[in-house]
């Protein structure tokens, strides 16, 4: 059984008129937690709160089974890098990085000195030790403050964006690294992101959030392949929503859209209810569509219908395409299959999909 090294429950703080409220998730060892959601929803708030620069008001932290909720900043030895870097402006760059390494006292001097060298080569910034802040750039500063909160080996490292000023070279090697420590040595991550791209790649846990609260926590891929609600699927830009209802025919649950006259299933996903006209949307990801060339006999299978090809978006990744049938379908397609296929803007497809992929959200 895995093993909960960090647990937070029930945390509601607030600050003005926002509230965070019911935040309660816990990190096993080794867990790399990512945090999405909409701007203002509470993710630096909730970030501050568990390194200890904001007191909850109800709700304890526990790291390793101890409550360390009343504890202050220094003695939970967090690291933070914030978005915006904010380095000591009158010191540059490696003391700036050796500034909570001084004051924590936890390692050695020449372990530190050491492991600055990995650190600062490993981000490409050894070149920059003796500069202040004002003579570097963005994406400098945030790879300075990222090695700040990495200097230490914290018990539990919390990212804001740390990665958001940098090129996408660079971000890759930032996310690299933090994948490699993350590995070697353990650390409990906490990383908030907009980029729903790093959150898959670096994530074993995603925690969505808005309005102050967790809206789902899962495996980052359950989440953005099982929405469980419309904000967290419209939020993760989930495509093919559509509204209808369940019908229940001899015992088995379909998906019916009365206004398009269009009927599928039957479904497989256990559903939370199985009552008959209950409203739900169903969504169908654009990379689980199947399509193939149109043949021109009729079709007999319920889950494959016509549709036309009316746009293609080329992508260094895959092709997107929006096909037209009897509603508008977001389709993705690898590059060698649609180059296979021979897709062009007007050519007649049959889109289909195994109802294993298809997911109705209930609320
Ligand atoms: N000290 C404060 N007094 C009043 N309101 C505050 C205070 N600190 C934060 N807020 C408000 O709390 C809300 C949450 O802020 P927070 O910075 O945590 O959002 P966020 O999710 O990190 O946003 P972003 O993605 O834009 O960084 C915002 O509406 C913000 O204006």
């Amino acid at each position: 059984m895995k093993k909960t090294f960090f647990q937070v429950e029930g945390l509601r703080v607030e600050a003005g008129g926002f509230q965070l409220q019911d935040i309660s998730f816990s990190l096993h060892k080794k867990e790399y937690t990512m945090i999405l959601g909409p701007t203002g929803c509470g993710k630096t708030m909730l970030l501050e709160t568990l390194a200890g620069l904001r007191k909850p008001i109800m709700g304890q932290i526990f790291l390793n089974n101890t409550n360390i909720t009343t504890w202050s900043p220094e003695a939970r030895c967090f690291g933070f890098a914030y978005q915006d870097s904010l380095l000591y402006p009158f010191l540059n760059v490696e003391e700036n990085i050796l500034f909570g390494a001084s004051a924590q006292k936890r390692h050695k001097e020449v372990e530190i000195r050491k492991r600055l060298n990995r650190i600062t080569e490993a981000m490409g910034i050894s070149h920059l030790l003796q500069r202040v802040p004002r003579l570097l750039s963005g994406g400098e500063k945030q790879r300075v403050s990222l090695a700040r909160a990495i200097l230490c080996s914290p018990p539990v490292l919390l990212l804001d964006e740390p990665l958001s000023a940098l090129d996408p070279q660079t971000r890759h090697a930032m996310q690299a690294l933090l994948h490699e420590l993350h590995h070697s040595e353990g650390l409990g991550i906490i990383h908030v992101t907009h980029d729903f791209n790093e959150a898959l790649q670096l994530g074993t846990q995603l925690i969505v959030m808005n309005q102050g609260k967790i809206v789902q926590q899962g495996e980052p891929l359950n989440v953005f392949h099982q929405p469980r609600s419309l904000f967290v699927a419209e939020f993760l830009r989930s495509e093919n929503i559509i509204k209808g209802k369940i019908e229940n025919i001899n015992g088995i649950l379909w998906f019916s859209d009365r206004e398009n006259e269009w009927v599928l299933g039957p479904l497989y996903e256990k559903l939370r209810t199985d009552a008959n006209q209950k409203e739900v949307y169903l969504m169908i990801h654009a990379g689980q569509i199947e399509v193939s060339l149109r043949e021109d006999t009729p079709l007999h299978n319920l889950n494959t219908w016509n549709a036309c090809v009316q746009k293609v978006m080329i992508h260094s990744t895959h092709v997107e395409m929006i096909c037209k049938g009897s509603r508008y379908w977001h389709v993705a397609l690898s590059c060698n299959e649609w180059q296979r296929l021979d897709l062009k803007v007007g050519s007649r497809v049959n889109l289909s999909v195994n109802m294993k992929h298809i997911h109705i959200i209930e609320d």
